[in-house]
């Protein structure tokens, strides 16, 4: 039931890549070629032997095998055309299928997205759709296709031997079924135990990763993690050779008393034949009947081993799958102009560890609210938290006094302009950095503004960043980097704006310029602003003071700096860090 339910899902995601009635029309047409060949090809002996043993002339007879003959090549000539259509149909699944695959994590909850369960989902999704034609999706789409064709060949060939001799066929049948009930016993210990290898699969592939990032290259060589990376690979691979060696030895042990079963059977059933004197022409049918038969059975069994086999990895995608429909049907309201967004006591829990504890603020249209606090204090979860990239786990987040979780976020997210600690810049230009899109759709003006206000006016829209795509493109220095995403969110026509240490790399004149052009461009906004940079909050209509995931003070620099307390500290220490210790 289980397997049918698959097949299900399977022809549902097929189907989006090719034409139902084209899928259906080659299926159908292989089966039928082929089984009509087979039919010709197994009467075909017997027939000889009745015509040549007739009155009929030998011109005749020569006309009427050589016609048979022809219709039969004919027929596996049309089948092999078919079947390189359907084999080029399900190759090229893969590759339809991915941008689809991808355009589901984009719908994906951030919180699933950092977990290692959800690292695990993706890998393992890839895994079902990516990974060759003997895994996955296109294994089970080839299988069933060959599957259907062996089995309707199969019944086409048991009806002419049950018509030869019904009980040679009862007892083939009863040693096949023992052999396919081993058959289940071996799937059943593979699915069984898959999790187990992907476990170990998922973290050598987190340790291939971190090799593959061409950026992590010097910390590697640097600081001789080589030798790190060997132990782990060897643990890992070591795991993986145990399991390979326990599946192959219990297949490699039902595969020899499958050979056995066969060939009982093919003896048994031909013994049968001889003892109880047949007609010449029904042994000859039945032998090239039983031949034919043999090989379809084998490749029955093959086939259906690897379509359970790979049922696992259909379940593994319907696991992605779930969770971007989850996402896609939560909230659906369109966001009007933002004029508030209030914190009502709001927690968040990672794991059942709370990171943010019953925190409530608000900022308005035109303000600016700047979070401070020590390393790990949890001002980077704040602000994910109020772009909607996670949820909280306790209280409610309003936007306009309405909750966050009831709008679409992707109407959300296009009001909202942030550059956090570890945005990434892609390998593309210049232009379609600062902008998300493509160049086609790119307001190139806005692009050089923004390039200016950010201070990186000499930096050509059309410069390639990095060498992935293209061996001329640049590489920008830390403080680029950091401009260069601050005019992404100035490119932006955004309402809420929202900046995570956005001077850290930058040097004095060029944190002078942001500051400047920040406080010139965003006067419209609610802008929340997160510095180790204390001069920066002198700006600020309002300031929080974070400590181990709670509010602990809060007001402006004025007051909170007569105040005993963490912001005091946070402001004397970094003073006398700029005019030395007195
Ligand atoms: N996805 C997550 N998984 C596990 N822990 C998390 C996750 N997100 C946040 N945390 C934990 O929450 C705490 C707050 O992290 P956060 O990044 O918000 O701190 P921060 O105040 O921005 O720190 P910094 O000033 O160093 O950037 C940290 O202890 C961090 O380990």
């Amino acid at each position: 039931m289980e397997t049918f339910r698959n097949w299900k899902s399977v022809f549902r995601l097929f189907v989006i890549t090719v034409k139902k009635s084209v899928a259906f029309g080659l299926w159908l047409g292989d089966i039928g070629c082929s089984t009509l060949f087979l039919i010709l090809f197994t009467l075909l002996p017997a027939i000889i032997i009745q015509l040549t043993t007739s009155s009929l002339s030998t011109l005749i007879v020569a006309v009427f095998i050589g016609g048979m003959a022809t219709v039969a090549y004919g027929l596996a000539a049309l089948d092999t055309q078919i079947q390189s259509h359907l084999a080029k149909k399900t190759f090229l699944f893969r590759y339809q299928y991915l941008p689809k695959f991808a355009q589901d994590i984009f719908q994906w909850p951030q919180k699933t997205l950092d977990s290692v369960e959800g690292k695990t989902l993706i890998d393992q999704g890839y895994e079902a759709i990516y990974n060759g034609g003997n895994t996955g999706l296109e294994a089970i789409l080839n299988r069933t296709f060959d599957f259907s064709r062996n089995l309707v060949q199969g019944m086409a060939l048991l009806f002419i031997m049950g018509w030869a001799n019904i009980r040679s066929v009862i007892w083939l049948l009863g040693l096949n079924v023992l052999a396919l009930l081993l058959q289940r016993w071996r799937n059943n210990w593979f699915i069984k135990h898959k999790p187990e290898r992907n476990r170990i699969n998922t973290q050598v592939s987190n340790l291939v990763r971190t090799l593959m990032q061409r950026q992590n290259g010097k910390d590697i060589r640097l600081f001789h993690f080589d030798s790190v990376f060997t132990k782990y690979f060897q643990k890992f691979i070591h795991q993986l050779v145990d399991w390979q060696r326990k599946y192959v030895r219990i297949s490699a042990n039902i595969n020899g008393v499958q050979v056995l079963l066969n060939t009982l059977g093919i003896a048994g059933a031909l013994g049968w034949l001889i003892f109880t004197k047949s007609n010449i022409s029904v042994i000859v049918t039945f032998m090239v009947a039983i031949q034919a038969f043999n090989g379809r059975l084998t490749t029955l069994f093959q086939d259906l081993t690897e379509i359970s086999r790979n049922q696992v990895y259909v379940a593994d995608l319907e696991k992605f799958l779930a969770v971007a429909d989850q996402q896609r049907h939560s909230g659906k309201k369109q966001v009007t102009a933002i004029e508030r967004i209030t914190f009502d006591r709001v927690s968040y829990s990672v794991n059942d560890t709370e990171v943010i504890h019953d925190v409530s603020f608000s900022i308005g249209k035109g303000e600016t609210v700047a979070i401070v606090g020590e390393n790990g204090a949890g001002k980077t979860t704040l602000i994910k938290l109020m772009c909607g990239l996670y949820q909280p786990t306790r209280g409610e987040i309003l936007v306009n006094d309405q909750p966050l979780r009831e709008f679409d976020m992707d109407n959300y997210w296009r009001r909202v302009a942030v550059e956090f600690q570890d945005d990434i810049l892609l390998h593309v230009t210049v232009a379609e950095n600062v902008s998300g899109k493509p160049v086609a759709h790119t307001d190139r003006k806005r692009v050089v503004w923004a390039l200016r206000q950010s201070g990186l006016a000499n930096l050509n829209p059309d410069t390639i960043i990095g060498n992935e795509l293209d061996s001329k493109g640049i590489s920008l220095s830390g403080g680029q980097q950091q401009s260069l995403l601050f005019a992404r969110v100035l490119y932006r026509k955004a309402e809420i704006v929202i900046f995570d240490e956005p001077t850290a790399a930058l040097d004095p004149l060029a944190e002078q310029n942001f500051y400047d052009k920040f406080m010139a461009t965003f006067n419209q906004q609610l802008n929340i602003l997160i510095s180790h940079r204390l001069g920066s909050t002198l700006r600020a209509n309002q300031i929080l003071v974070m400590q181990a995931g709670r509010i602990v003070q809060q007001g402006s620099h004025q007051a909170l700096v007569k105040q005993k307390g963490l912001y005091q500290e946070l402001w004397l220490a970094q003073k006398q860090l700029y005019q030395g210790k007195e």
